[in-house]
């Protein structure tokens, strides 16, 4: 494989010693070592700068895709990959130097860690603890959308953990700053690592208001909107079938995050909670 790379970047008059710049991104069920190579299409200031991509494109005979977009293609395992590939590789590129001597740090070879030379610091990859919760009112769940989303999508809420603050703190917090709610009760779900727009830990709850607490009141600093949905309209849109919501005038199908984002896996949830507790005893 290293060889095939090497005639790869050869054809493309570049130095076999970029693949050093590689990390170790995973393992086959043979016990084969995956690595990634950032080729640095993208940065017009990066040493690979003169790799054009359409002629890289014909030679591996396809397509580069922004990740966002891929996610609505990929299986889990290759979404893992690549998550990790990216988060991975981008955290080197932003730490190509020691922020205490100023010297240019220096990776180990499966990329797990940096060092600086003059005063040996180890430089270790982070992830940003974000909290996601879907709010439940027992019949119906809040959903929320940002301007950046693409239009009609709505999601669970989300935030940043503050420093300092436990997980139970910070959904509390978000939810009350995002939404002006307060909640009753908290249940973790499952955990993602999720590589935009740097590396965080998605950790995922469900939550009930206090009984007869609805009343949204939406941060628009946050926020673009965000609305209770009932249990039909969710089914629906997870189906792909809409409905249509109406939004500052125009009216767009209302979707959901894909498959594999953790915000959909919340709301599969939910809707299947909501479909058990509707069973007669
Ligand atoms: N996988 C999934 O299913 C989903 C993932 N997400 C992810 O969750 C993340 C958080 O959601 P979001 O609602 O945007 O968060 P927040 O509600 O916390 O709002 C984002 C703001 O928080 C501040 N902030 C605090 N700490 C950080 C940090 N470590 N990195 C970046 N910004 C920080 C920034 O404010 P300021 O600019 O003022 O400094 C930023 O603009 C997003 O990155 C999103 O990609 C969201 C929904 C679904
Ligand atoms: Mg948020």
């Amino acid at each position: 494989m290293t060889k095939e790379l090497e005639s790869l970047l050869g054809k493309f008059g570049q130095d076999a010693q970029v693949i050093e710049d590689s990390v170790l991104i995973g393992c086959s069920d043979q016990h084969e070592a995956w690595f990634a190579l950032d080729l640095g299409l993208n940065s017009s200031s990066s040493m690979y700068a003169s790799i054009p991509k359409p002629e890289m494109e014909t030679e591996l005979r396809g397509s580069f895709v922004e990740l966002r977009k891929a996610l609505f293609k990929l299986n889990s395992m290759d979404s893992s990959l690549l998550f990790t590939a990216q988060a991975l590789l981008r955290w080197h590129d932003n730490h190509q130097f020691c922020s205490r001597s100023g010297q240019p740090t220096k990776k180990n070879m499966a990329g797990s860690k940096r060092v600086c030379p003059s005063n040996k610091i180890i430089y270790y990859p982070q992830m940003a603890p974000v909290v996601i919760i879907l709010v439940s009112d027992g019949s119906r769940c809040l959903l929320a959308r940002q301007s950046s989303f693409p239009k009609g999508l709505y999601s669970a809420l989300a935030g940043f953990c503050d420093i300092g603050e436990c997980i139970e703190d910070a959904i509390r917090r978000e939810v009350a700053e995002e939404v002006g709610l307060e909640l009753e009760s908290l249940q973790y779900s499952a955990s993602q690592h999720w590589p935009f727009p740097n590396s965080s830990l998605m950790i995922a709850c469900h939550a009930t208001v206090k009984p007869g607490h609805t009343e949204i009141q939406v941060n628009l600093r946050e926020l673009e909107a965000a609305a209770w949905f009932s249990h039909d309209e969710v089914v629906t849109a997870l189906r792909g079938e809409g409905p249509y919501i109406q939004q500052q005038n125009k009216t767009s199908p209302f979707s959901l995050p894909p498959k594999l984002a953790i915000a959909h896996q919340l709301i599969k949830e939910w809707v299947e909670k909501q479909a058990c507790s509707s069973l007669p005893a």
